[in-house]
Formats: structure tokens, C-alpha cells, sequence
């Protein structure tokens, strides 16, 4: 769409058309005529609608943002780009205009609208009431894709443990609440196994820290692994410490996935990132159940894993503890 010379929408001549022995329907068109022209250079996507939702006027960037560019947008319904829950939404706005509440304007206000080829977009929409005659609604709409992408990155990364790609310890704890919630709720068990690296100090000291970076994260792929896939999270939980929720399952159902755990850290090997085929790990694990109502809070329920880590600690290492 190309933009023709901005006309000077302030020029006295057409202020005072009337006077110059235009029509009012004149009078409309040329004042139509001079909004068209005057958005195409506007910064934002610019949409003119009428009252009831059919598209007069629209800039440039508004049928890109609409991916418009080779359609004409002018006589479409503005609604039907709205998705479903939204076109209500939008209807509310126009109210909100129609009544003359907020200086004529509503918003902005996000919405979704599906754009020409099928595409769906997060926006902001501003809707502003021209008073002119006949009525407009102007519409202002802000493409939020890259802001809403960047929103899912920041918190993906916030809920992520950098160096294993595991959820870290803060979605741990809300995913546990949320779970606790859940199944005591439901009557439900539940269980946690809390999963550390046995002396691994000694692992860092001798083969260096790069190694300990690679060493846990080859623990997290074989925690990923091993894991049934009903399995609600498995997290980092600490420096070589790594944390699996398990809803709706009792202790004697934890035990056999700590099991395959152990089995699965026993054997990893670690060759390919240069140290003696000689060289392994293995890992203590705790295990608590909520089962009948004995642990208050889902607190409580991750203590007594830790407790029982401890006790497999105690116990020589490479061992499984489940608390009563
Ligand atoms: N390479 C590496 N090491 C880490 C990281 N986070 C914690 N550690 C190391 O993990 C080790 C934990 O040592 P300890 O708490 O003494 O435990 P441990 O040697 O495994 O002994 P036990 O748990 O009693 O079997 C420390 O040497 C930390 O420096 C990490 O992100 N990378």
C-alpha cells in the first residue's frame, strides 16, 4: 500500500468545506479521504472502523500485522479477525467508548486476532471514538509476538537450571505444592526422591570442575531417562543434588524408580568426555511417601526425604532410604 502526500488535516480550507459549498456527504468523503491518508504515517498499525465493526480505513502496517498486504482490508469485518473470546472483549471496549467514559478511549487491552493466513498474533488494542459524523472507532494495535516470545524465554529461563537444562529448585517447590494440593485433595499418594552424587568432591578435585559440570549433567540425562513418564518433574535441587516428584505414587512404586535410577547412574560411563573407563558414580537416595495423611505440608514430606538421604548417606552410600 502506498502512501499518497500527507494533506495537512489543520489546513483552514478543509475545516471549512461547508463554507467553500461542499456537501455534508462531500464533507464526509474528503474528511475521509484526509483520515486515510493521514495514518498511512503513523508509527502504529492504524485501523478506522465503523460502529459496527466494518473496516473503512487502514494503514500500511496494519495489513502487514494483519498479513493483508496483497488483500484490500477495506469493507472486511474488524471483528472477524478477532478470536473467538476476544470479539466479546472487543464489543465491551466499543461500550465503553459508546458511553463516553475514559476521554473516548478504551485500552489498551490484549487480545489475539488470527491473521489472514491462519497466523495467530498477541496485540494491544486501543480503540478511540471519532464523535464525527458519520462515527468512527480508531483503532490502535500493537503486534506483542516478540515481547510475548521473549516473556516465554525469561520465563523458561527463570524456571530452568542453566548447566543440566532440569527445572531448578524454585519450580521444583511450586510444582511440589501444586502436586501436594492436588493429591491430598484427591486422596491421592504422593512421593519424592531426592537423588545425590556420592562423594563427589573427590570427583571434582581429582578429574576438575569441567569434568564435574559434564559429570552432572550426564546425571540429569540419565535421571531423564530412567524417570517413568508419569513422573511429574525432575529438578535440580541443589549443587549435586536432583529431586523427582512422583504423583499418585506410593512408596513401594518410588522404590522401584530409585532403583532403576541407581541401576541407570551405575552404569554411566564417561570415556567420551576423556577420563579411564574405570571412572564411575554412584548415588544415595531418599525417598518420603504421602500416603495417609502423616506429613502436614509438602514441606514436610521433602524433610523426611532429605532425612532418609542422609540415613543413605549413613548407611555406606550408593544406598536407597525411604522414610516411614
Ligand atoms: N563441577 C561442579 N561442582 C559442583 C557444582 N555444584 C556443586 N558442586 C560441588 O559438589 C561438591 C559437593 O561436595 P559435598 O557436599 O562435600 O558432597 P560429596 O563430596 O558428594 O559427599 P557426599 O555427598 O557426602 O557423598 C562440592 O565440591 C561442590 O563444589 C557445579 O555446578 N559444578
Amino acid at each position: 500500500m502506498s502512501a499518497a502526500p500527507f494533506k495537512n488535516t489543520l489546513e483552514p480550507q478543509a475545516l471549512n468545506d461547508e463554507h467553500n459549498g461542499l456537501s455534508l456527504n462531500e464533507h464526509n468523503q474528503a474528511e475521509h479521504f484526509t483520515i486515510s491518508r493521514f495514518i498511512q504515517y503513523l508509527a502504529e498499525a492504524v485501523l478506522v472502523v465503523s460502529p459496527d465493526g466494518i473496516i473503512q480505513c487502514a494503514n500500511a502496517k496494519a495489513a502487514l500485522l494483519l498479513n493483508c498486504v496483497d488483500q484490500p482490508l477495506i469493507g472486511e469485518s474488524w471483528p472477524a479477525f478477532l478470536q473467538g473470546r476476544c470479539q466479546q472483549q472487543y464489543l465491551g471496549l466499543v461500550k465503553i467508548v459508546a458511553k463516553r467514559v475514559l476521554s473516548l478511549q478504551a485500552g489498551p487491552t490484549e487480545m489475539v486476532v488470527i491473521c489472514a493466513n491462519g497466523e495467530r498474533k498477541d496485540i494491544e488494542l486501543s480503540v478511540s471514538f471519532l464523535p464525527e459524523s458519520p462515527a468512527s472507532l480508531v483503532l490502535i494495535l500493537r503486534d506483542l509476538s516478540r515481547q510475548k516470545a521473549e516473556l516465554t524465554q525469561l520465563r523458561r529461563q527463570a524456571a530452568t537450571d542453566a548447566l543440566t537444562g532440569l527445572a531448578n529448585r524454585r519450580s521444583f517447590d511450586e510444582q511440589l505444592l501444586q502436586n501436594w494440593q492436588q493429591c491430598t485433595a484427591a486422596k491421592r499418594p504422593l512421593s519424592v526422591i531426592i537423588i545425590d552424587i556420592d562423594f563427589f568432591k573427590q570427583f571434582n578435585d581429582t578429574y576438575g570442575h569441567i569434568q564435574g559440570d559434564a559429570c552432572l549433567r550426564k546425571v540429569a540425562r540419565a535421571i531423564l531417562q530412567a524417570m517413568p513418564l508419569d513422573a511429574e518433574l525432575a529438578a535440580r535441587y541443589g549443587g549435586e543434588e536432583f529431586a523427582l516428584i512422583l504423583p499418585n505414587y506410593n512408596e513401594i512404586k518410588a522404590l522401584n524408580v530409585a532403583r532403576a535410577l541407581q541401576q541407570a547412574i551405575r552404569l554411566l560411563q564417561f570415556t567420551d568426555t576423556g577420563l579411564p573407563a574405570s571412572v564411575g558414580i554412584t548415588v544415595s537416595q531418599g525417598i518420603a511417601s504421602e500416603i495417609n495423611g502423616q506429613f502436614r505440608t509438602s514441606t514436610a514430606l521433602l524433610c523426611a526425604a532429605d532425612t532418609a538421604l542422609y540415613r543413605a548417606k549413613a548407611d555406606g552410600r550408593d544406598c536407597i532410604n525411604a522414610s516411614c
